[in-house]
């Protein structure tokens, strides 16, 4: 991935990670993904008294792209307050699955910029994926 592209994308998580909704666990994150055509959509993480309705960032990033008509993922970017690098939970894992364009970058960072990089497919290996149906239907 391109310094330049990953710079862009670090600044507009890091700008939108404010807004992050976390009065539960102040644990604020925010997200940005790169889509085909270049642009980049952002997302925070929004929890709810009722905790399991919580969004996640990485996925309100992704459904933003989505709810835009991107579809495909060129790359996926988290910014966190903590000392170390935060690694998506396994909902968010099989969602960047759904929309990733091939096995791309999941770049995890800090706010210090130290920063971790896997790719979609050494975050999920195995994923359930829609062949699976598939392979039933032709039973
Ligand atoms: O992949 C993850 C894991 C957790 N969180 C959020 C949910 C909750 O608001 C807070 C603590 O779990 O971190 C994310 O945004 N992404
Ligand atoms: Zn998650």
């Amino acid at each position: 991935m391109k310094e330049e592209i990953k710079n862009k994308m670090f600044k507009k998580a890091l700008a939108v990670q404010k807004n992050a909704y976390v009065p539960y666990s102040d644990f604020p994150l925010g997200a940005a993904v790169l889509t085909a055509d270049g642009s980049i959509y952002t997302g925070v993480n929004i929890e709810n008294a009722s905790f399991g309705l919580t969004n996640c960032a990485e996925r309100s990033a992704i459904f933003s792209a989505v709810s835009q008509g991107k579809r495909k993922i060129e790359a996926l970017l988290i910014v966190s307050s903590t000392e170390e690098p935060v690694t998506p939970c396994g909902a968010c894992r099989q969602v960047i699955k759904e929309f990733a364009a091939g096995d791309i970058e999941v770049i995890m960072m800090t706010k210090k910029g130290k920063e971790l990089t896997m790719t979609s497919k050494e975050l999920l290996p195995g994923a359930f994926s829609e062949q699976a149906m598939e392979k039933n239907n032709e039973l």
